[in-house]
């Protein structure tokens, strides 16, 4: 199992009263499952996200990355964790424009110390950047970055690949390609998904849909709590 989330809450303390933004939620996600996260705004999508990919702490539960329970490591631990076994993916493609194309792409796979040139071109190539490798983030289309975003976030072989909304500010044609290509890349990497979406039809691609709702599983219409 790539990811189990067992009775996950997250409050924030931080205004005049205490905000409890995800309650009770459980979850699993095995091998190359790939599933799309669902839910009005507001309701704590994003939040889950952040808490899977260690960049804030749960309040309480549960969350195994790839075995390891991620809620009781030091921040050093998760950075680590981060970068040897997921991959992020967010709306704002966030590539370094000093680089070229096929410089951001390895960065991360780099950082981690698994950056596999025949891999790296392979996926480029995939991907539909072929023509573009020496160009700089500035020189291509959204769409072009949005697919150098998934290309660097795969480039490791990430177990699991965490995707917020990325093709959120795509036509949707371009949307349907580019997340047609996320899926197969990643299938091919071996790499499960966990992605964020406002789109049911984006989520219809995904093998399976989750929705919360105000910070709740919602299953079959009704918000339930984890038994
Ligand atoms: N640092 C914070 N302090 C207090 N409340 C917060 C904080 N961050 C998020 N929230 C609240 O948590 C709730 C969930 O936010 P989150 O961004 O996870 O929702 P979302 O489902 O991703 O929404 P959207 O679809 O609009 O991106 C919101 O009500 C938000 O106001």
């Amino acid at each position: 199992m790539v990811l189990n989330i067992q009775h996950l809450s997250k409050r924030y303390d931080t205004g005049a009263e205490p905000v409890e933004v995800l309650t009770d939620v459980s979850f699993e996600l095995d091998g190359t499952e790939t599933l799309a996260l669902e839910g009005e705004s507001g309701s704590g999508k994003s939040t889950l996200l952040h808490l899977v990919g260690g960049l804030d702490r749960a309040s309480g539960g549960l969350i195994e990355v790839d075995g390891i329970d991620i809620t009781s490591l030091p921040d050093g631990r998760t950075a680590q964790l981060r970068r040897d076994t997921v991959g992020l993916i967010f709306q704002q493609f966030n590539l370094i424009p000093s680089l070229t194309v096929q410089s951001n792409i390895a960065f991360h796979a780099r950082l981690a110390g698994r950056h596999d040139p025949d891999w790296a071109q392979y996926l480029a190539t995939r991907i539909g950047l072929q023509d573009h490798l020496q160009k700089y983030p500035e020189a291509i289309s959204g769409g072009q970055q949005q697919r150098v975003a998934i290309a660097r976030a795969l480039a490791a072989r990430p177990k699991l690949l965490l995707a917020d909304e990325p093709t959120g500010n795509l036509d949707e044609a371009t949307a349907d390609t580019v997340l047609g290509l996320m899926l197969e890349s990643a299938a091919e990497a071996g790499t499960a998904i966990l992605m964020v979406t406002h789109s049911p039809r984006q989520a219809a691609r995904m093998q399976r849909r989750l929705t919360l709702s105000r910070g709740r599983v919602q299953r079959a219409g009704v918000a339930v709590a984890a038994s």
